[in-house]
């Protein structure tokens, strides 16, 4: 497994140093948990506490009394109901060593055996909360408190998708899990808020946990709920076989009775027979991070079974059979510099924020996007509010919430457009998402510097002032008119000698016969970049069948979601005189060597391609035959000879091409025990697909 690079603990030199962190950690956590909001954000405030815990390690005798690693939520909150059993935390560990090291340390505490089975779920980061039913109706909502006492949170019962007021069955049981935002959640209940003329939320978590503990109030806030827990002695529940049910298969039955959990969803509850199993699953739940709806800090490995948990017991803060191995932060606290718009291809004006640098998971971010403007009002930021940051893997960060209660008076209103940045015309504020009037033509030349990229139509010899000079004489107006242009029209361009005036044309010639995933991308439709076009070539094989599909059709494309796909139907459809010029100048529209796919549910048929339905990886700089080929090609490699590229290796990889200075994945592929062979070897394999 990679390591994930993990900020380490404050040092503290000396006793004076410990208080004076213990005092910070305090009124950190005393906002965090109480009514108001931390200024400090999660990843600041556990690498203090990391130096508290190591500091009470080495000096038990100095521990303070007030120490905030003494207590569930550093004791700061606490309520008048009592939980029948406590509600606990959990461990932390921060790689795959300290997991292995907690993992034996749970095995001497078996007595030395091997814990019988695992089982590792997503550590969903929002508030936790107790739903007790009677009878299969949903009586009480106890928040998480000191842990001994929570608070009673009975007035949001019909708020919460997952917790339905009546159950499948009429057991009576208390279920424990998480409640939290989706982005859309997040983004009503900041409208809801707004409008009722309170302050927005900095970030999920504290929209969470404000609304759930908000009491009287004249518009109600959706959530979402996710088991992940039951009290299962027959004290507790009217269903005396739960105490027998492995974890897994007790999260099943709850899942049976109606309530939200995260099975079904690609980073569900899954058993794992080893630790290995068990890294891997965190591994690729780490993967999934970004795409997901809510927002994960960490996977939580648990033992599976009633027996192990019964034997290694619980701590006074902490389970014994179960921790949290902790991703890289995805949220950090900064300030917000200023906005800037700019246009993009295809017309849309998007502001983006300007951050005093931080960094998120190991990189340093500067900027962050705000969606539209829309989204800018309904977080009602300002300049110079101090806002939290999201960034996960390798999404584009953004922005989600200001810290409102932090400001001085000093912020400043972020300006709005009043026309087209770039062209000057006027705007089209008919969507949330802001366009210029002049839509495509406004980005005109851009998109056709797209167009003809390497990754694209890769037409050599078309620098900015070409562009520029063909849109200006009228010669051009979108990529497809190159396909018409003579050999006159460029010799009466500046500087356009004969000799690179034919070589132009060659150069436009030759794309005339490029694949259609490159054609596709070239159109610069929204939400398609080179890989996802090689998707949607591949799927459909040409031009004619993309644009008969429907938003349903669509959907069957690998990675485009039920969002996604009615926006590539209308952008095509958009584009239809664009293609309409392509199709007549003659340029191909077809992906070579294209095989009909079977039925989406029909079983996968052999396609006698070498490799067929295999998840191959490239890494590393390729040589021989394949030197000169770009990752886009390789892909294109790849799937010509019926196999699905991929840039991450895990169990299902089938495949490693590695190259010359190959790292990590190279390592990851000899680990899984993965066949790996060189670019020149992948060559010889694919000799009859090489172009
Ligand atoms: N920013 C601040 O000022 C500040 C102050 C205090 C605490 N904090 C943050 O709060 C966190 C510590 O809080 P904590 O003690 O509540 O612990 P925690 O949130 O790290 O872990 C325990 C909690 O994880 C939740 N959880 C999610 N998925 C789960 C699953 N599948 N199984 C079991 N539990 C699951 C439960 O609610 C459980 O109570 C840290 O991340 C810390 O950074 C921040
Ligand atoms: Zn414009």
């Amino acid at each position: 497994m990679t390591t994930i690079p993990t900020a380490p603990a404050d040092l503290l030199a000396d006793e004076s140093a410990y208080l004076d962190a213990v005092a910070r950690a305090r009124q950190a956590a005393d906002a965090y948990y109480g009514s108001g909001e931390s200024s400090m954000d999660d990843d600041t405030y556990d690498r203090l506490l990391r130096g508290i815990t190591a500091f009470e390690v080495e000096h038990p005798d100095l521990v303070a009394a007030d120490s905030p690693t003494r207590e569930v939520a550093a004791g700061v909150t606490s309520g008048d109901v009592e939980h029948a059993v406590r509600m606990l935390s959990l461990g932390n560990v921060f790689s795959e060593e300290d997991l292995r090291d907690w993992a034996a340390s749970l095995e001497r505490r078996l007595g030395g055996r091997p814990v019988a089975a695992w089982v590792v779920e997503p550590k969903l980061d929002g508030v936790a909360l107790a739903a007790r039913y009677r009878d299969g109706r949903l009586v009480q909502l106890v928040t998480r408190g000191d842990g001994s006492t929570g608070e009673d949170v009975s007035h949001v019962i019909g708020d919460l998708v997952g917790l339905p007021r009546e159950l499948a069955e009429p057991v009576t049981i208390e279920v424990r899990g998480e409640v939290l935002m989706t982005e859309e959640q997040f983004a009503a209940a900041n409208e809801a808020r707004a409008a009722h003329g309170g302050a927005v939320f900095a970030n999920r978590r504290n929209a969470s946990s404000g609304s759930l503990r908000a009491k009287d109030r004249p518009y109600r806030v959706q959530q979402t709920f996710f088991a992940y827990d039951a009290l299962t002695d027959p004290a507790h529940t009217s269903d005396p076989g739960l105490a027998e049910l492995p974890h897994s298969e007790l999260i099943a039955r709850l899942a049976d009775l109606g309530l939200g959990t995260t099975l079904g969803t690609p980073v569900g509850t899954l058993a794992c027979a080893d630790l290995e199993a068990v890294l891997a699953r965190i591994e690729a739940i780490g993967t999934m991070r970004p795409d997901l709806a809510y927002e994960l800090d960490g996977a939580v490995v648990k033992a599976d079974l009633p027996a192990d948990r019964a034997e290694a017991g619980t701590g006074s803060r902490v389970p014994h059979w179960a921790t949290a191995y902790k991703y890289p932060a995805a949220q950090k606290i900064t300030t917000l510099l200023g906005v800037e718009w700019s246009v993009g291809r295809t017309g849309v004006i998007a502001p983006r924020a300007v951050l005093e640098p931080v960094e998120v998971g190991g990189t340093t971010i500067t900027y962050a996007t705000l969606h539209n403007p829309a989204d800018i009002r309904r977080r009602d930021l300002m300049i110079g509010d101090q806002v939290t940051v999201y960034r996960a893997g390798e999404v584009i960060p953004r922005v989600e919430g200001a810290m409102t209660t932090l400001r001085t008076g000093a912020e400043q209103v972020i300006e709005f457009p009043e026309a087209c940045p770039r062209c000057g015309a006027a705007i089209d504020r008919s969507q949330e998402r802001w366009r210029c009037e002049r839509g495509r033509a406004c980005g005109q030349v851009e998109a056709i510097r797209y167009a003809v990229a390497r990754d694209c139509l890769d037409i050599e010899g078309l620098g900015e002032k070409l562009v520029v000079q063909l849109v200006e004489k009228g010669m051009i107006e979108d990529f497809a008119d190159l396909f018409s242009l003579t050999r006159e029209q460029l010799l009466d361009l500046d500087r356009m000698g004969e000799v690179s005036a034919d070589k132009l044309l060659a150069a436009i010639g030759d794309a005339r016969s490029r694949p259609l995933n490159r054609v596709f991308c070239a159109l610069g439709v929204l939400g398609t970049g080179r890989s996802m076009s090689l998707r949607i070539a591949g799927y459909f094989g040409s031009m004619d069948a993309i644009q008969a599909a429907d938003a349903v059709a669509l959907e069957r494309v690998d990675g485009i979601g039920g969002e996604k796909a009615p926006v590539i139907v209308a952008e095509v459809a958009e584009l239809a005189p664009v293609i309409a010029k392509l199709k007549a100048a003659g340029v191909n529209l077809e992906q070579p060597g294209w095989v009909p796919l079977p039925a989406p549910d029909a079983e996968p048929e052999e396609s006698g391609l070498p490799l067929h339905g295999m998840a191959v990886v490239v890494t590393g700089g390729m040589t021989g035959p394949l030197a000169e080929h770009s990752r886009t090609q390789m892909n294109e490699l790849i799937a010509r000879a019926g196999g699905k590229a991929s840039s991450s290796v895990s169990k299902r990889t089938g495949l490693v091409v590695a190259g010359e200075k190959a790292g990590s994945k190279l390592d990851k592929a000899n680990d899984l025990g993965i066949e790996v062979i060189t670019p020149e070897q992948f060559a010889e394999r694919l000799a009859e697909f090489l172009e």
